[in-house]
């Protein structure tokens, strides 16, 4: 593998019983990047997320963590370099912040002025002796970044960091995950918002069905939202229900000179796409099966087009 990756995950599979979670990822995350696993609900950004962790192994496929192979396994110097929150919490409810912080700095045998100063840099020292069943949920999310930070991991991993929290909890964690960034980690986090996406990420891997349909950095994606027609290619196995759904649904999005076209067994939608589209479109895709999304050049016919309508 290039020395630069610190992460690179080479067609990684996984069912859960014949359901296809994951169809073959392949991602390379450069160090100190900060890179976005986009995608609906059920896209399959968790299981990435867990296979990398070690949490579930993965049917077939590559993973290089630190330039090791760690598809068997994560040896516990791996473990060590990486901090992990999942979207469950995994804190002890009836401890206060400091007593779980405390315990698990123990455990790795991290000094406790380490979980003091997380606690005043997370604005949690004021709190730090309240049980944690009193919390708030953005508090708590706070609190599992702090126990993910004690052993001062290279590799931050956040599954839904922000997700249903209130907009100053939400605020705050963006903030932090920003000067993560400026402290040279690489952060690896999931999330449904591309506004989130666009303000964290150098890149965003855009995730659905098991598959990674596109990989690019945000501001590309934003401009390209707002000045070019993205294509995107359905599939539908179910013809007849499918596709009348399907256009029913799109056709609510669709301005003037938009377009929508049914080739051979897929369905292509051209569209002048805005950013609250694109959200309601990853709505859908949760429910069809979006193969593919990439940016259409726009050519002169399509420019001419554009002008008249
Ligand atoms: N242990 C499991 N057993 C069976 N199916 C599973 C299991 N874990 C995940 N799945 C399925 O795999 C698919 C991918 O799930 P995953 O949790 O990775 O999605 P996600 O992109 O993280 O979604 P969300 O944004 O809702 O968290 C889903 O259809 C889910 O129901």
């Amino acid at each position: 593998m290039t020395e630069n990756y610190i992460l690179e995950i080479k067609d990684l599979k996984k069912k859960f019983g014949s359901f296809a979670a994951l169809k073959g990822i392949n991602l390379k995350v450069n160090r100190g990047e900060i890179i976005g696993l986009l995608g609906p609900n059920g896209a399959g950004k968790t299981t990435t997320i867990k296979i990398i962790t070690g949490l579930l192994k993965a049917d077939s496929g590559e993973i290089n963590i630190f330039g090791e192979n760690i598809i068997s396994g994560l040896p516990t110097w791996i473990k060590e370099k990486i901090g992990v929150v999942f979207e469950e919490s995994n804190l002890y409810y009836r401890l206060s912040a400091y007593d779980n912080l405390l315990f698990f700095a123990r455990i790795n045998g991290i000094n406790k002025t380490k979980v003091e100063e997380l606690l005043k840099e997370y604005k949690l020292y004021d709190v730090r002796k309240k049980a944690v069943k009193n919390f708030s949920k953005g508090m708590k999310k706070r609190l599992m970044i702090c126990r993910s930070l004690l052993a001062e991991p290279e590799i931050l991993i956040l599954d839904e960091a922000t997700g249903g929290l209130d907009p100053i909890s939400a605020e705050i964690i963006r903030q932090k995950i920003s000067k993560l960034k400026a402290e040279g980690k690489t952060v690896l986090l999931s999330t449904h918002y591309l506004e989130e996406a666009d303000r964290l990420c150098d890149r965003v891997a855009f995730i659905n069905q098991g598959s990674l349909i596109a990989l690019d950095k945000p501001s590309v994606f934003k401009q390209n939202l707002k000045q070019d027609f993205i294509e995107l290619k359905f599939a539908y196995d179910n013809y007849s229900l499918n596709k009348a759904d399907l256009k029913k649904e799109l056709s609510v999005l669709l301005k003037k000179g938009e377009e929508y076209k049914v080739e051979k067994d897929s369905f292509y939608l051209k569209i002048f796409i805005e950013e609250e589209v694109f959200n309601r479109l990853n709505k859908i895709a949760a429910q069809y099966k979006l193969l593919e999304l990439k940016k259409r050049e726009g050519d002169l016919q399509e420019v001419f087009k554009q002008i008249n309508s």
